[in-house]
């Protein structure tokens, strides 16, 4: 078995700097990079992207919804890329939310957290709206198999904070730190936990009214929100304070409006480090 997928990133993220890079096919996205909204499209718009931020970024993330949207024939395109990913060695993260009653979530934790399956990646974002113990079957795939999972917490869309923020001091959101943080004993040893979060970096001042500790989770926190949704790096370090050396910040299309060229792909993302 690698090593647990927390100790993992955290190398990642020292030797390369603090950044994801979502895969996010887009429609307009593929037009304006001059490909067809097909599978083909996405195939020649993912394996791009690898090849350009591949060296440069500390774990991708494809978007599953837009493959979805392409059947079968998009499932294909994103087992290709997973499999090119694990094979130039760069982590990847399958932003697919899943969550479900416990017995159900067993059928997503084996497809995209057990060997041998087409769509395992290294780690899976879910949504712990049903509970976060019915994720059971995913934490425990992962802690078997030395893969990571990413529990949605404090999204970066303004919708969240209905459900979220719910509950005041004792928060939906706090609550799903703190359950995160227990998971975490398990990688006590490692320089991070492989329970993640998902916190927007377009909170803003959340973090602190909702009393959430997130230094204290001993797990990765992805931020989403970097760039298209308007965040800059410099609020990342304001926003997450003590938390920031947990922090995975994540930009899909401030960075892929850049392609298709492969150097202008590569100065994005090197240009979205150098504030990080
Ligand atoms: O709270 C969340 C959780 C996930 N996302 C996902 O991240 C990317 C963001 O794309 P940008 O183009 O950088 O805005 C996208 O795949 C979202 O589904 C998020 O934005 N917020």
């Amino acid at each position: 078995m690698p090593s647990p997928f927390g100790a993992r990133l955290a190398a990642a993220m020292l030797a390369r700097g603090p950044l994801c890079v979502g895969i996010d096919p887009h429609p307009g996205l593929l037009a304006a990079w001059g490909l067809d909204d097909s599978a083909a499209g996405l195939r020649t718009f993912s394996q791009t992207v690898l090849e350009a931020v591949g060296p440069l970024a500390a774990a991708i993330k494809p978007q599953v919804a837009l493959y979805e949207r392409h059947g079968s024939a998009g499932i294909a395109a994103l087992e290709e890329l997973l499999g090119a990913a694990a094979r130039a060695g760069v982590l990847t993260i399958a932003d697919a939310k899943r969550g479900d009653i416990g017995s159900t979530m067993a059928g997503y934790a084996d497809a995209w957290l057990r060997d041998g399956s087409a769509l395992a990646a290294d780690s899976v974002t879910l949504s712990p709206y049903l509970g976060f113990e019915s994720l059971r079957p995913a934490l425990d795939a992962a802690a078997d198999t030395g893969r990571g999972v990413f529990v949605l917490a404090l999204t970066s869309n303004p919708e969240g904070a209905s459900v979220q923020h719910v509950g005041g001091a004792d928060s939906v959101a706090r609550r799903i730190a703190l359950a995160a943080a227990a998971e975490n004993q398990r990688y006590a040893d490692a320089a991070l936990g492989s329970v993640g979060l998902v916190v927007g970096a377009t909170v803003g001042t959340a973090l602190a009214e909702l009393g959430l500790d997130l230094a204290a989770v001993h797990g990765p926190i992805l931020a989403p929100g970097l760039g298209a949704q308007g965040a800059t790096p410099a609020d990342i370090r304001t926003t997450f304070g003590a938390a920031y050396p947990a922090v995975l910040a994540t930009s899909s299309r401030g960075i892929l409006r850049a392609g298709p060229d492969v150097a202008a792909l590569r100065q994005a993302t090197a240009e979205t480090l150098q504030g990080l």
